[in-house]
């Protein structure tokens, strides 16, 4: 459950000589009845893990493909009580791949705290990622996902301080994400010089798995951070290649993305 189940895994990814992998889907894009076969399709391709986003009418952090995807869902009635529902019909704690919510607060907030964490557990949700939530307001929602063994992973953005950064990878649980680009989600060609610096800093401090994530689209850039850290986030792109029915190309990018290349 939770937070062993993502150590597992990525243990395991490791140990068999692998990159991380974790490709972003919003939930309910397509669909909520497809979730558990991309799930299935995914995990076979070779992900760590699945990053399952919730869709919210006002999603600050994201770029245009992730808001298209997350409108296509709302307007075909996805919402945060469909979703963990969904979820729990089919098992996700028997899902092959460990599965981590994304949602911004205010969805947590209409659910109810409380019983947002429990049902995410009865669900079999492993990880959170809350995206707005600072650091410094996030202690009663960390309290309750840690009653429910709910693994509570942090981001952490460029223009952190050095001390801020650390003090943040010490908090996370899982991983760490490590946001490598200043802006919204969405594919780039290429990052910032400054990028591979900032992940050396992350994961010479941090306790947990470092991931960089956003801007991410091509086998080369996740080669290229993740010689950096240990693997790579990619959400954008993979939204794209799924909606254009090319499941295929998603295949191949997971493939390339975890093979340890000639930067590596
Ligand atoms: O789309 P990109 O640029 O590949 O970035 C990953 C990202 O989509 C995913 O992790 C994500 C989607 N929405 C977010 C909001 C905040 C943080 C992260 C996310």
């Amino acid at each position: 459950m939770g937070k062993e189940r993502i150590e597992y895994s990525f243990q395991e990814k490791q140990s068999a000589g692998q990159r991380l992998f974790i490709p972003y889907i919003m939930a309910g894009d397509g669909g909520l009845d497809n979730l558990e076969d991309r799930i299935d399709f995914l995990a076979k391709s070779g992900v760590a893990a699945v990053e399952l986003g919730i869709p919210f009418s006002d999603p600050i952090a994201d770029g245009p493909t992730i808001q298209a995807a997350g409108q296509r869902a709302l307007a075909n009635g996805t919402s945060l009580k469909a979703v963990l529902s969904q979820l729990r019909n089919f098992k996700a704690s028997s899902s092959p791949v460990p599965i981590i919510l994304m949602t911004y607060l205010n969805p947590i907030y209409s659910y109810g705290m409380e019983k947002f964490a429990a049902d995410c557990e009865k669900s079999g949700v492993d990880g959170i990622i809350i995206p707005d939530l600072p650091m410094e307001e996030e202690e009663m929602i960390a309290e309750l996902l840690q009653k429910h063994s709910i693994a509570f992973i942090r981001l952490v953005a460029m223009t952190s301080p050095k001390g801020r950064m650390i003090e943040i990878a010490k908090r996370s649980e899982g991983f760490l994400y490590a946001v490598s680009v200043m802006g919204t989600t969405g594919a780039r060609q290429t990052h910032d010089e400054n990028v591979k610096a900032y992940l050396d800093v992350l994961k010479e401090n941090s306790p947990v798995p470092v991931l960089a994530g956003f801007g991410v689209s091509s086998v080369e850039q996740a080669q290229e951070l993740s010689a950096h850290c240990d693997g790579v986030i990619v959400g954008s792109r993979i939204v794209d290649l799924f909606n254009q029915g090319q499941d295929e190309e998603v295949r191949k990018l997971v493939q390339g993305s975890i093979e340890v290349g000639v930067r590596g």
